[in-house]
């Protein structure tokens, strides 16, 4: 039976979304922490479930390797519940459940387990309460990004403005219409942020104008800016929100996180 979203205690309140693409370093991890940073400033509770092995979200908000007893490994395939993975960041409002490594083993443990597209969807299955349940996905569409399609509401992509962006997102956007078709009716497309948009290249315009022709509203009027200081703030384990509140790339997600809620609230509505 394909457990709908309505039947999920968690979802009385909380909206789901996965934050996928399954091209390589184009902005999904940054999204995630940032987006969900300027939300949990404006009184949101987030969290954030880091579903990529390379736990770049877990460690970009700070969260030490040793602290990551529980992780979505272990959430995944049945060995702890989704509460036992939390782990409260230095934001407030803000938590996750980090990455490790073993989730890399993941896709290949679950392979042969029953339901197992389903196994993130029945972890959020908890009467913990969130506004925002943000799943930061790997870079494949493989049986974890999987899993965050079956379990979310809604997918917000990530789209770095170069060669071929729009042919990566249409196979993507196939893949939602395959899981809106067989495991999770609900699913839509929230929208696509268009990132590391730079605005001395012609080939950054070019981009988003193609995208915006394809998808016309599904993409977030703001966009994403290349800016240094987005890039140094993992290293200092904060979002680039904390890290330096007024850079471009800061107001930028402050913008985004203002349309996405706004989107929110006429999708609710
Ligand atoms: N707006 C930006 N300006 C400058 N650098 C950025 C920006 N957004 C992301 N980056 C940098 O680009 C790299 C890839 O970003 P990120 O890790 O968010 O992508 P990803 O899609 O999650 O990658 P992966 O597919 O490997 O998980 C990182 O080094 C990040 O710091």
């Amino acid at each position: 039976m394909v457990e709908t979203n309505v039947s999920r205690g968690l979802l009385a309140s909380s909206r789901i979304i996965a934050v996928a693409n399954q091209k390589g370093g184009v902005g999904k991890t940054t999204t995630t922490i940032n987006l969900a940073t300027a939300m949990a400033a404006v009184g949101k509770r987030v969290l954030i479930i880091d579903l990529d092995p390379q736990g770049n979200a877990s460690t970009g908000l700070g969260i030490e390797r040793r602290t990551r007893a529980v992780s979505s490994y272990h959430v995944l395939i049945g060995e702890a519940e989704l509460a036992e993975g939390v782990i409260a960041t230095s934001i407030p409002n803000l938590s996750v459940v980090p990455s490790s490594i073993d989730l890399s083993g993941a896709e290949i443990e679950l392979v042969n387990q029953p339901k197992r597209e389903h196994r993130l969807a029945a972890a959020l299955n908890t009467q913990i309460q969130y506004d925002f349940v943000l799943i930061d996905c790997p870079p494949s569409l493989g049986l974890l990004t999987l899993n965050a399609l079956v379990a979310a509401q809604a997918v917000l992509v990530p789209l770095q403005c170069e060669f071929f962006a729009l042919e990566g997102v249409s196979h993507l956007v196939k893949t939602i219409e395959r899981v809106k078709q067989a495991f999770n009716p609900d699913l839509e497309l929230h929208g696509i942020v268009l990132t590391m948009f730079d605005k001395r290249n012609n080939l950054s315009d070019m981009v988003a104008a193609d995208v915006r022709g394809y998808f016309g509203d599904k993409v977030y009027k703001t966009v994403i800016p290349r800016n240094v200081r987005v890039s140094e703030a993992p290293s200092h384990g904060k979002p680039v929100l904390l890290y330096d509140m007024r850079c471009s790339g800061s107001e930028a997600y402050i913008r985004l996180a203002g349309e996405v809620l706004k989107r929110e609230r006429s999708l609710v509505a």
